[in-house]
């Protein structure tokens, strides 16, 4: 075992001290550059960072200024990424996982400066850069949010004054699609506007950014009041506060709304950040939040009207959230397509309805309601995962056309664009 820096060790190691052998990493100069969460130990972490590592009998230790990460010598193995492990240039593993001993241990492990060296039983080396670990482990990632958003209700997104994208700036140049993208990650709606109102431009719109998500509504939709679908939306009645495609395992992740054409009064769109609503129920019933966030719910869309017979079933929680971070990545609300609930006994239904009740005091507050009239040449994105909408009552000739996206793919363009989706 070789160390480095021993002399530099100071009394904060002393507890690691006692339980082995400790090495310490000076000097990170290139640390911060290295390491995103760089903000994070921005704060806690004078200019030269301070690490120490222990090798315990089942697993690895890396302490670095206040994180303590903890890694399992299965999970180290499993990603080693030597050339006989890991394929670099497709970014996939060609080790057998499950041919890796699950009480494996390190025959030996040493740094050289930023790079660990683990020597296994059978001689494989792996070498595992200092910042790859600490930017991969559990502990980190922790700490770490998947998706910066700004939550907003109608005054905070009003005072933010978001811009809209125009159209040609966002079909033509990179800077113009990353601007809108940006937005709309943040806010979870966004606009384009000086659309040409037709179809095929708003196509040619939601291509840019995605894969357009075919449905049972077609590829593109494009709908009036003639109820030539067993569906609600497609008469002349309010709408109240929902997402869509409740009724699919993965509802859309994305709608896009184009208003053709609007002869008559009303009509106007209602937008409500359920995130924003889902924090205040949080803060004030964290009790609620969880329930909701575990009790599974069934939505349903069943259909027979002229040709179209349909019956879909979704099942998931009101809220979901990553186990891990408890951040919020989608919600599901749509009272209108909520199937019978009886995945739960009584008891917990009754609790349920009181949290369901909580949370939607919070979205029918009428400061969270941000209400639109789409007109043609304006078209609005929404992230169905994250903000309701609805619509007003209207009379008159209204068309509208739009399409679903897979939200899989508006992030993927997000990301290669270096947007942190
Ligand atoms: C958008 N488009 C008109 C095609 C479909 C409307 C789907 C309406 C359904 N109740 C839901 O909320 O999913
Ligand atoms: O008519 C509208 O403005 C929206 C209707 C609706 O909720 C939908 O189509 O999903
Ligand atoms: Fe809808």
């Amino acid at each position: 075992m070789l160390c480095r820096g021993l002399s530099h060790l100071q009394s904060r190691f002393q507890n690691l001290l006692k339980r082995g052998v400790i090495c310490q990493v000076l000097q990170m100069s290139n640390f911060k550059s290295l390491f995103p969460l760089a903000i994070h130990w921005h704060h806690t972490a004078s200019k030269s960072m301070n690490c120490a590592w222990h090798q315990h009998e089942d697993h690895f230790e890396l302490q670095c200024a206040n994180t303590v990460m903890r890694f399992g010598y299965v999970w180290l193995r499993d990603h080693c990424r030597s050339a006989s492990c890991y394929n670099s240039k497709t970014h996939q593993r060609s080790l057998d996982t499950a041919s890796v001993d699950l009480y494996i241990k390190p025959k030996s492990i040493r740094l050289d400066e930023t790079t660990f060296f683990f020597t296994w039983p059978d001689g494989h080396v792996t070498r595992y850069d200092l910042d790859w670990l600490m930017k991969n482990s559990y502990e980190s990632q922790k700490q770490k949010v998947i998706q910066p958003r700004i939550l907003w209700n109608a005054k905070i997104y009003q005072q933010a004054q978001v811009p809209s994208a125009d159209f040609q700036h966002f079909l033509e140049t990179n800077e113009g699609l990353k601007k809108f993208l940006q937005n709309f990650l943040l806010y979870g709606i966004a606009f384009v506007e000086n659309v040409p109102p037709t179809q095929e431009h708003t196509e040619k719109l939601a291509e840019r950014i995605s894969l357009i998500r075919e449905t049972i509504y077609g590829r593109m939709w494009y709908f009036t009041s003639d109820f030539s679908r067993g569906d609600t939306a497609y008469t002349k009645l309010a709408l109240d506060r929902h997402t869509d495609t409740t009724y699919f395992q993965e509802p859309c992740g994305i709608q896009v709304f184009h208003c053709l054409k609007h002869e008559g009064t009303g009509g106007r769109t209602l937008l409500v950040d359920g995130f924003y609503a889902a924090q205040q129920v949080l803060q004030k019933a964290p009790e609620e939040f969880e329930l909701l966030s575990k009790v599974p719910l069934k939505h349903e869309y069943i259909e027979n009207v002229g040709e179209c017979h349909n019956h879909m079933i979704g099942v998931g929680p009101v809220l979901n959230i990553y186990p891990w971070n408890k951040e919020l990545y989608l919600i599901r609300y749509n009272n209108y397509d909520r199937a019978v609930i009886n995945t739960v006994p009584y008891d917990i239904v009754h609790r349920w309805y009181t949290a369901h009740r909580t949370l939607t005091t919070e979205l029918r507050k009428p400061e969270n309601e941000l209400w639109v009239k789409l007109k043609p040449g304006k078209v609005l994105f929404i992230d169905n995962w994250r903000v309701l909408h609805g619509r007003e009552a209207f009379t008159g000739y209204r068309q509208l056309c739009g399409c679903y996206l897979t939200r899989d793919d508006i992030l993927n363009t997000a990301r290669l664009l270096g947007l942190q989706a």
